[in-house]
């Protein structure tokens, strides 16, 4: 089995597919699931989701731009926000700068689509090994295509739970991880030193940052459904 951690998406993914955007659209889109929300639709763009809004539908659109909510839409791209909430019966549509557009490439090729964060890290990680039968891609969303310190952090911690699971050849991106992993301090920390932790800290959504730092909370592994979506979307939901 083989085990490769792209630092930025790149494509050609032929199994399983764990997208990790730490900060925040998977730690979010696991909080919509937690609190309830039947399913989760993440489209292309923005614009998809403010056509699927119709008078009595039964979709709330979550997502921002440069960190903020976008207009329109009904909440931020936020973890906090989320958990305050109660989404039994919502189905949430979600578009955000990263990782919804990483979530859209790997799509394209992936047998398994996996959404993972810091909050549902073992619990990806066993889904995306139950799943494998020759490679375990985890896909770094990556920020405005920079890689992510945040991301690569918790694609160690989730390289550490899959190679506590069995034997795996893995490539350099999931050394760098490992590394990082290894070296980057305690979630909190890591989170906090990088770049993208400090802007959202600058806005004043620290609170996101500390709420992304927790490590294995939750057993919610957001998976890509084949049932019919709405066109410009893909679906996921509890697994
Ligand atoms: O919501 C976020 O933290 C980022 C937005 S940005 O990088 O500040 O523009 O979006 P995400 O897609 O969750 O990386
Ligand atoms: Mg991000």
């Amino acid at each position: 089995m083989r085990l490769r951690v792209d630092l930025l998406p790149h494509g050609n993914y032929p199994d399983v597919v764990v997208i990790i955007d730490v900060l925040r659209a998977t730690t979010t889109a696991v909080t919509y699931l937690e609190r309830g929300a039947d399913a989760l639709l993440l489209t292309a763009t923005p614009e998809i989701a403010l056509n699927l809004r119709t008078e009595g539908s039964p979709y709330l659109l979550g997502g921002e731009r440069g960190g903020l909510p976008i207009p329109g839409f009904d909440f931020g791209n936020s973890p906090v926000e989320a958990a305050g909430q109660n989404f039994t019966g919502k189905t949430v549509v979600m578009n955000t700068t990263n990782g919804t557009g990483a979530a859209h490439t790997a799509a394209q090729s992936g047998k398994h689509i996996f959404l993972a964060a810091l909050t549902n890290a073992h619990a990806a990680a066993r889904r995306a090994r139950a799943a494998a039968t020759e490679e375990i891609a985890i896909v770094c969303a990556g920020t405005d295509e920079h890689v992510g310190l945040e991301d690569v952090y918790a694609a160690g911690v989730l390289a550490e739970y899959l190679l506590a699971m069995g034997e795996f050849s893995i490539d350099d991106g999931a050394r760098i991880a490992l590394t990082v992993r290894r070296n980057g301090g305690n979630p909190l920390e890591a989170l906090g030193s990088s770049g993208h932790g400090q802007h959202l800290m600058r806005l004043g959504l620290g609170e996101d940052v500390r709420a992304a730092a927790g490590l294995s909370t939750s057993t919610i592994v957001p998976t890509l459904t084949p049932d019919d979506a709405p066109e410009g979307t893909l679906k996921f939901t509890a697994g």
